[in-house]
């Protein structure tokens, strides 16, 4: 059976696209890309007909213009309209493109030929409708920070992927060799592509697992502590996840956390210090941060 998908079309102020980003994301959009268009910005998102009708996508519409009226912006001009699943999929394909990330790391289209040759890891990508295409600033400075962790000794480390969506993280992690990563997800559509991610990149079962469920579910997938945690999402959603960290960690348990926007930096922080964990470094891309992390 075919899909109908919503496809919003959002021309914006370009400071005001990672709210808008986050907003859509939150509500439950499968697919963003954005685009420069003269002086300002369009997002184009996409989400299955059935989950909204008109009603949910104008109350949308008014929110992303609260947003720019608080953040004293112009109003960005919200359309949607109709289109079917083969439109959906080539419109959002065509723009997104193969992105260097840190140092090390290419993420690469998974319907784009592979090129026979690259200096850097290539990290093939098909997140059909999860989050994780690694265009994100939180994706990056996860990437960023593994790339940092997973310099030495990688082949040591098991990591518990937090919040997979598209599996970047766990990918990356074994691109840059690390020895097992375990990935959950509340969203039963993420775990199917963190696992059809992990098939394009030629990566064993046994080396990369996912599972629907969140922090509590780890232990059941690996019963030993984990080596490293990586978790990018909301800071509201951290600051529940942190307290239940250390029961998943042993003493030099190391965790990068993402999804946090700067203003939310002392409320993630304090958090960490009631529950045994210290601030290693902080990393920020334009408004949102990432905190390296280590146990007291
Ligand atoms: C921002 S996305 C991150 C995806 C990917 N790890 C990345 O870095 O691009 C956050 C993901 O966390 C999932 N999520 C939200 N709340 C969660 C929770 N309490 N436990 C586990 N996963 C959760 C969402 O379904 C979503 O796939």
């Amino acid at each position: 059976m075919t899909t109908t998908w919503w496809e919003l079309q959002i021309l914006c102020d370009p400071s005001l696209e990672e709210t808008i980003f986050w907003r859509l994301d939150d509500f439950g959009c499968r697919g963003m890309a954005g685009e420069q268009k003269g002086q300002s910005y369009l997002i184009r998102a996409y989400s299955p007909q059935a989950e909204f009708d008109h009603l949910d996508l104008a109350a949308l519409a008014l929110l992303l213009k609260q947003d720019a009226v608080l953040a004293h912006l112009p109003k960005p001009v919200v359309k949607w309209h109709l289109i079917d699943e083969e439109d959906w999929s080539s419109s959002w394909k065509s723009h997104w493109q193969p992105e260097e990330i840190g140092d090390r790391l290419l993420i690469y289209p998974a319907w784009l030929e592979v090129p026979t040759h690259s200096e850097r890891l290539l990290l093939r990508l098909d997140p059909g409708s999860a989050f994780g295409t690694g265009a994100h600033q939180t994706t990056q400075l996860c990437l960023e920070a593994l790339e940092m962790r997973l310099g030495q000794q990688p082949e040591t480390q098991v990591i518990a992927d937090i919040g997979c969506g598209s599996g970047i993280l766990s990918i990356g992690s074994l691109l840059l060799g690390a020895k097992q990563t375990f990935g959950v997800d509340t969203d039963i559509l993420a775990v199917t592509a963190s696992n059809s991610n992990r098939a394009l990149n030629n990566i064993e079962p046994e080396r990369m697992v996912v599972a629907q469920g969140s922090i509590d579910t780890l232990p059941k997938m690996y019963p030993e502590p984990f080596d490293g945690i990586v978790c990018n999402i909301l800071a509201e959603i951290i600051i529940e996840l942190i307290p239940k960290m250390s029961a998943i960690a042993k003493p030099d348990t190391w965790g990068i956390l993402s999804g946090i926007l700067i203003e939310q930096i002392q409320p993630i922080a304090d958090t960490l210090e009631q529950n045994g964990w210290a601030i290693a470094a902080l990393w920020k891309k334009d408004e949102w941060c990432c905190f390296n992390i280590r146990r007291n």
